[in-house]
């Protein structure tokens, strides 16, 4: 595959996956702890990732979950959160600013603190009680990021006796990482082909629901806008009929990406809607591939991570065909603002 490094994607996954007793026992210690409520804390792409498994928690579990941008709860005065709340931060970087300043915030508020991170000795894995650390670079963090998360989340709703089936699960994530590269090769064709028809659009409404909803808005800003200076609009896609339908013409690229959630009757009503109004239409759907292996009940919950890892295929193909690096930045870390 194109820029593909096999080795080092498993490396990085395999290396996500081989940290699951070291979050089994985090969750062993916190869930003694009886916290009452959970935070996910991030800034951009990291905050992203957290909002798929808000979703999960909210239809899998009655522990109150709030995924937060982190420059906003340190000034929000958030009244749910206290000294008894669960603090889950991710910084891949460990240095991204509002995002350690939140941990710091939560740790002077006396809650408990874990960081998903790519590094020790940098101020998230420094500041917080638990660290969790995996190496990985831009390409294939949200990768180990979603697979860290999947043991740690589930595990923590299992503790509290929500999830009982989280032993086959965990058993079923510890495949993921051969499983995934598959996917990508699955996936990379329609990748190619997506980059050489829209290498030229100028603009793109990208829609998702339920625990894809998090994917569409990362895509669009963290990946289009940041990494290939394109314009977007994501939207949820019950949403889209309240507005954003309006400016749907012919030649309006759409971008669904359809999961298999219980919200995926939501995204079909926009993909009969998007069928007879645009000839832009590109869908990416999870229940193409096949998951060898992954028992039907399972897969909702392996949406998001399908969804990055074809979208990963996307952004390689666009890079080169619209020759504009994924590391090409005019201001972000560049200038002062
Ligand atoms: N534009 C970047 C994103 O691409 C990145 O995901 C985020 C978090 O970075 P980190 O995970 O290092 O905290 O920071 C910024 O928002």
């Amino acid at each position: 595959m194109l820029n593909f490094n096999q080795e080092k994607y498993l490396q990085v996954t395999r290396g996500a996956v081989a940290l699951r007793s070291e979050i089994e026992e985090i969750v062993e210690k916190v869930s003694q702890q009886e916290y009452k409520n959970i935070f996910l804390l991030g800034s951009g792409g990291a905050v992203a990732t957290f909002y798929p498994f808000e979703y999960m928690i909210k239809s899998t579990s009655s522990i109150p979950v709030y995924a937060e941008i982190a420059a906003e709860f340190v000034v929000m005065n958030n009244q749910q959160f206290n000294e008894k709340s669960l603090v889950i931060l991710s910084s891949l970087s460990g240095t991204t600013e509002e995002t350690v300043a939140a941990a710091k915030y939560c740790k002077e508020k006396g809650a408990t603190t874990i960081g998903i991170t790519g590094e020790y000795h940098k101020p998230l894995a420094d500041t917080v009680d638990y660290p969790i650390v995996n190496y990985a670079e831009n390409d294939f963090a949200g990768d180990s990021n979603q697979l860290i998360l999947s043991f740690l989340i589930f595990n923590l709703m299992h503790k509290k006796g929500d999830f009982p089936k989280y032993e086959a699960f965990a058993e079923q994530l510890e495949a993921l990482p051969e499983l995934l590269l598959g996917v990508k090769e699955e996936a990379d064709s329609k990748a190619c082909e997506f980059a050489e028809t829209y290498k030229d659009e100028p603009y793109h409404i990208l829609v998702g629901a339920g625990n894809t909803m998090g994917r569409a808005y990362s895509y669009a800003m963290c990946v289009l806008e940041e990494m290939q200076w394109i314009k977007t609009k994501s939207i949820h896609a019950a949403e889209f009929f309240h507005g954003t339908l309006e400016i749907v013409e012919e030649d309006t690229s759409m971008i669904l990406l359809k999961g298999e959630d219980e919200t995926r009757p939501l995204m079909e009503r926009v993909e009969r809607f998007a069928e007879k109004y645009t000839k832009k239409l590109t869908v990416f759907d999870t229940q193409d591939y096949e998951l060898k292996g992954i028992v039907p009940e399972f897969r909702k919950y392996l949406s998001p991570i399908v969804t990055s890892t074809v979208l990963q295929r996307v952004s390689v193909h666009l890079e080169e065909k619209r020759n504009h690096s994924l590391e090409t930045r005019r201001y972000y870390r560049k200038v002062a603002y």
